[in-house]
C-alpha cells in the first residue's frame, strides 16, 4: 500500500496522509491526551462515519456522532449554532476533539466549530472527496456562508491532521470528483503544469477515481498546497494565489444560492481570469486556450450566463482579497507565474465577462 505523508508547517505543524485504507491512522493524529471526539459527519456519508466511529469507540474514546446537512447546506450559521448546542450538552472541553468527515462543505463547518468553541479545540479532519483532500482540508481556512457571501465568516485554524483515505472516493458521483477536479487544474495553473500535462494525458482517467494519475495528482495539488499555506498561514501575500478563478467563482455560487459546485463554478472563474489577464497583455492566448481545452477536457463549465453579469459584478465587490473599493485579482503572467490586477477598469472586467458569457 502506497502511503503518502506531506507536512505542513507552521505554529503547530501537521500531516496530510494519503492513500488507501489510512484511517487507522486516526488516534495517531487525535494525539495524546484526547478521550471525547465528536465526529461532525455528513449525513450522506454514513458509510465512512460509522466504520470510524466504531473503531475509535473500541479504542477507547468516547464518541459523540454529529450528522450535519449533505454538502453546502452545513455552512449555515443554524447548523454551526447546532454544533455548539451538542458540545455543551456533553460537556466538550479543550482535551476533547472534533473530527471532521466529509467534503470541503463538512471539514469548513467542522474546522470553524472547533475554532470557535472555548475558544479553539483540535479538530482532525478525514476528508471524503477530491475536493476535500486536495484542498478544503488542508491548511487551516474554515467558515459558513451568509446569504450575503460565500465564506465571509470564519476563521484561521490550521488542523491537528488530515487523513485522506482515497477509497473513500469511490462513492464520489462523477460531477462531484470532477469538480474537485478544478481545484487540482487550479494548483496546475498557479504552480505545478506537470498537474496540466497529466490531465490532458488522459482527461477522462483524471474525471475518475480509478484513473492511472488519481495518487500522483492528488500528491501533487496537496504538495502545492502544503507549500503555500505553510510560508503564509493568513493570506498576506503569497497564499492569494489559491484563490485564483474565486473572484467570479464565489460571486457565481452566491448568485445560485450555494446550489451550484465550487468546483464547477472556479473552473469558470479560471477562465473570467485568463481572459482578464489577456485583455490586460499579461497572458498569452495559448495558455487562455489550454483553460478552456483542459477544463472542458474533463467536463467542467467554461462559461456562465450573459444576463448574470451585473449581480456577479456586485458581488465581486465583496470579495476578501478587496481593499477598500478597489477589486484585486490573482492572474498568470504565463504557466506557474500568478500574479495580481489590481483595479481593473470596468470596460476590462465587463469585456473580458463578454468572452466567457453564453
Ligand atoms: N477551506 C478551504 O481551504 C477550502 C478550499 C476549497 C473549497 N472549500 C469549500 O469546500 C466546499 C466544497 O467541497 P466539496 O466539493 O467536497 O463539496 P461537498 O462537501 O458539498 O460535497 C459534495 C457532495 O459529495 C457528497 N459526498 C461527500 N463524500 C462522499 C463520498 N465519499 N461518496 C459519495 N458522496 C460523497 C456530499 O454529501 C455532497 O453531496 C465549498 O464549500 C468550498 O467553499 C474550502
Ligand atoms: O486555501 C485558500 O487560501 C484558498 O483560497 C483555497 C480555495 O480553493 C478555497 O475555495 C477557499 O475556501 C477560498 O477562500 P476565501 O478566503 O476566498 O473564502
Ligand atoms: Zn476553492
Amino acid at each position: 500500500m502506497t502511503v503518502r505523508t506531506i507536512r505542513v508547517e507552521g505554529a503547530a505543524p501537521y500531516d496530510v496522509v494519503i492513500g488507501a485504507g489510512v484511517l487507522g491512522e486516526l488516534p495517531r493524529l487525535l494525539g495524546p491526551g484526547v478521550r471525547t471526539v465528536a465526529v461532525v459527519h455528513d449525513a450522506g456519508v454514513t458509510q465512512v462515519a460509522r466504520p470510524l466511529e466504531a473503531a475509535l469507540e473500541k479504542a477507547g474514546y468516547r464518541v459523540h456522532a454529529l450528522a450535519v446537512p449533505t454538502g453546502e447546506a452545513a455552512k449555515e450559521v443554524h447548523v454551526l449554532a447546532g454544533l455548539w448546542s451538542s458540545f455543551a450538552e456533553f460537556g466538550m472541553t479543550r482535551s476533547d476533539a472534533v473530527v471532521g468527515v466529509g467534503g470541503g462543505a463538512t471539514t469548513d463547518l467542522a474546522g470553524f466549530a472547533a475554532a470557535t468553541w472555548l475558544r479553539g479545540v483540535r479538530a482532525v479532519l478525514v476528508p471524503t472527496t477530491l475536493l476535500g483532500m486536495v484542498d478544503a482540508a488542508v491548511g487551516g481556512k474554515t467558515g459558513i456562508n451568509i446569504p450575503e457571501g460565500k465564506n465571509l465568516v470564519g476563521a484561521f485554524h490550521p488542523p491537528g491532521g488530515v487523513l485522506c483515505d482515497v477509497t473513500t472516493l469511490m462513492t464520489m458521483p462523477r460531477e462531484d470528483y470532477v469538480s474537485g477536479l478544478a481545484e487540482i487544474i487550479k494548483a496546475g495553473f498557479i504552480a505545478d503544469p506537470a498537474i496540466l500535462d497529466l490531465v490532458e494525458d488522459d482527461p477522462e482517467g483524471a474525471a475518475t477515481p480509478s484513473g492511472p494519475h488519481t495518487l500522483e495528482l492528488i500528491e501533487r495539488a496537496v504538495r502545492v498546497k502544503a507549500e503555500v499555506v505553510s510560508a503564509d498561514l493568513k493570506e498576506a501575500g503569497l497564499r492569494e494565489i489559491l484563490n485564483y478563478g474565486h473572484t467570479l467563482a464565489h460571486a457565481i455560487e452566491k448568485a445560485e444560492d450555494y446550489r451550484f459546485r465550487h468546483g464547477h463554478a472556479v473552473a469558470i472563474g479560471m477562465v473570467y481570469a485568463a481572459e482578464l489577464a489577456a485583455l490586460a497583455g499579461r497572458l498569452s492566448a495559448d495558455v487562455v486556450a489550454r483553460h478552456r481545452s483542459v477544463l472542458a477536457a474533463t467536463g467542467l463549465p467554461v462559461a456562465y450566463g450573459a444576463e448574470a453579469w451585473p449581480a456577479l459584478r456586485a458581488t465581486m465587490t465583496i470579495d476578501k482579497k478587496s481593499r477598500g473599493s478597489t477589486l484585486r485579482f490573482v492572474v498568470l503572467d504565463g504557466l506557474a507565474k500568478p500574479g495580481r490586477l489590481e483595479g481593473p477598469a470596468e470596460e476590462l472586467l465587463e469585456a473580458a465577462y463578454k468572452r466567457i458569457a453564453r
